[in-house]
This record gives structure tokens, C-alpha cells and sequence, in this order.
């Protein structure tokens, strides 16, 4: 280790014993922690978006750095907060690590995959995974935490990012749903499927009569409201999604092993999981481990 960085790791709080022992094992020097009052922050600009650079520098008052080896990724100094600008308030940046940037990338996300995404909250990356599709393929987004899988919903919406994407509340080592793929899709203009209550019309925000009598019944029965880890609830699908006009109980449907193997995902990242979802298409997988400091990544 070098004198100067035992010398600022030496000034900071000290770090835990386990998360020392962890840098020990993985043969990393817990110096680079001395350092993190340097290591840039880094943003994503909405594809598009570059002939707005100079505007954006000037109102965050910094540059912004490319990244040579990530796509629409720049640096700029660790002080800069992003959060009040206008250009983050108008979906033109948002904040992702170069370290989650480069695991989606691991990805190798092709136009028209059905990917989806396990602990997917906030959403950084489920919003770069969107934009990867944009208009093809289909986005599944599963946290087993409901408000923070909303905050994921609003990040969507915000960019515009959310037409072919679905949200499910639900615990990723046993999530089973399929992606919409040609058997199911009825087309989404059968009208004569639409709006019976069975079928997905366009989704709103607000929850149908029959929902709300169902769990205002549920409370006064004493019964407790369906959790994350029983029946997967969708929280958000959008236009595109493939789900307007097809039956609930189609979509919603556990799949076994062998419809996963044939009509599963093309691709799966796996933010947090310490177990593999059991259908894979393809077995493309991104195992993240992170830490506070530190993503490893094993593809
Ligand atoms: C580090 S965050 C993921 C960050 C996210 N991939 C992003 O880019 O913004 C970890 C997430 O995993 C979720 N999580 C943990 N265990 C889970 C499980 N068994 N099933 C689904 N989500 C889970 C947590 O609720 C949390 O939102």
C-alpha cells in the first residue's frame, strides 16, 4: 500500500471486520476506500440527447466526461448533485454507476429479447436495459419490495421508458411467470376481449371496483393483504407491454419447468439474488455481487 493512501485510510472511520476480512479474501486493498472522496460520479444521457451537452454542462457548472467504453456514459466531479437540475427533472440524465452500466452491457441485450430484470429497484438499470430495447423485445421487472418498485414505475414514466415494460412485485427465487410471447398474444386490438374484468385493458393507476372490494372484504375479514412472497402482483405494464387484450389468467399463470425452457427469457440480470431464477432460455446470466464500494462481476 502506498504511504499516501495508509495515510488517508488511516483518517477515515474504520471499517467493519467482516467487510475487511471480505477485501482480505477477495485480494483487494481496503486503501482504495481512502479514495472515495475522488471517484466520480457518473450519468447516463438519454440517447438523443448530445447536441444538449453544452447546455447541460452549463447548468450543472462541470463538464461532462465521456466514457470511452460505455455508451452514453459521462463522468463528472463526486460534489455535483444532479438531482435539482432541469435536466434531470426532464428525463435527459440520471444517475448510474459506470460499474452497473458495464454489467448491463455484460448483458449483450439483442433487439426483440424478453428480458427481465430480478431486483429490479430503483431501476437504474432496468431504465438502461429499456432503452437498450426501445422498441422491441419486452422488459419484466421483479423487486420483493412494493415501494420501492414504485419509485421503479415513476423512473420509468419519467424518461418514457416504460411502453414494453411489466412490473411485478414478487420474490425472484421463485418467480415464475412467462414472458408475452406469440401463443399468448391476441393482438392488442381485440376489442372483444377488452374491458370484461378477465383481460388487460390499458393500465391506470387506479385500482378497479372489483379490486377494492376484494381487499376492503380481506381487511374486514381480518385476512392478511397478499404479500410479495404469495401470488406475484403486477404494479405497472405499459401500451406495448403485448399484455392489452390477452386474459389474466393466462398472463399471470405459473409456468413449469419445461414452458420456461421452451418460452422463457432471452436474458436475465441479477441484481442482489444469492439463487438463479429456475427458467433461463438461454442461460445468459450477470451475477452482480455488490458491496458498498465494490461490483464484481461474473458472466
Ligand atoms: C441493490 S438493489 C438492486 C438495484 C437495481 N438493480 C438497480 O439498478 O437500481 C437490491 C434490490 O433487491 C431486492 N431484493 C432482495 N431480495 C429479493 C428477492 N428475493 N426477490 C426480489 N427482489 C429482492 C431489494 O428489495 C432491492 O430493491
Amino acid at each position: 500500500m502506498a504511504d499516501d493512501a495508509r495515510s488517508a485510510l488511516a483518517s477515515l472511520p474504520p471499517l467493519p471486520a467482516a467487510f475487511l476480512e471480505f477485501l482480505r479474501e477477495n485480494g483487494l486493498d481496503p486503501a482504495m476506500y481512502s479514495m472515495a472522496d475522488t471517484i466520480p460520479r457518473y450519468i447516463r444521457l438519454k440517447p438523443g440527447m448530445e447536441p444538449q451537452i453544452p447546455e447541460i454542462e452549463s447548468e450543472l457548472k462541470c463538464r461532462l466526461d465521456k466514457v470511452s467504453w460505455l455508451p452514453d456514459f459521462y463522468a463528472i466531479p463526486p460534489e455535483v448533485h444532479i438531482a435539482g437540475s432541469k435536466a434531470y427533472q426532464q428525463g435527459k440524465i440520471y444517475g448510474i454507476d459506470a460499474a452497473s452500466g458495464a454489467a448491463i452491457l455484460a448483458l449483450d441485450v439483442k433487439p426483440g429479447d424478453h428480458v427481465l430484470d430480478l431486483c429490479a429497484a430503483p431501476g437504474a438499470k432496468l431504465c438502461m436495459l429499456a432503452d437498450m430495447l426501445g422498441g422491441t423485445g419486452s422488459l419484466t421487472g421483479v423487486d420483493v419490495a412494493k415501494h420501492r418498485l414504485a419509485a421503479c414505475r415513476t423512473m420509468l414514466q419519467k424518461y418514457s421508458l416504460g411502453d414494453r415494460c411489466r412490473l411485478f412485485v414478487a420474490d425472484g427465487t421463485s418467480f415464475s411467470i412467462l414472458p408475452v410471447n406469440s401463443s399468448l398474444d391476441s393482438g392488442e386490438g381485440s376489442t372483444d376481449l377488452k374491458n370484461n374484468g378477465n383481460t388487460f385493458s390499458e393500465w391506470t393507476s387506479k385500482r378497479s371496483w372489483k379490486d377494492r372490494q376484494k381487499s376492503k372484504k380481506a381487511k374486514i375479514a381480518g385476512s392478511p393483504q397478499p404479500t410479495s412472497t404469495s401470488e406475484p402482483e403486477l404494479i405497472y405494464y405499459g401500451k406495448h407491454s403485448g399484455l392489452i387484450g390477452l386474459r389474466k389468467c393466462d398472463v399471470l399463470r405459473p409456468s413449469d419447468d419445461d414452458e420456461a425452457r421452451s418460452s422463457g427469457y432471452d436474458k436475465v440480470f441479477h441484481g442482489n439474488l444469492k439463487r438463479y431464477c429456475p427458467f433461463l432460455s438461454s442461460t445468459v446470466l450477470t451475477l452482480v455481487l455488490l458491496t458498498t464500494k465494490l461490483h464484481i462481476y461474473i458472466v
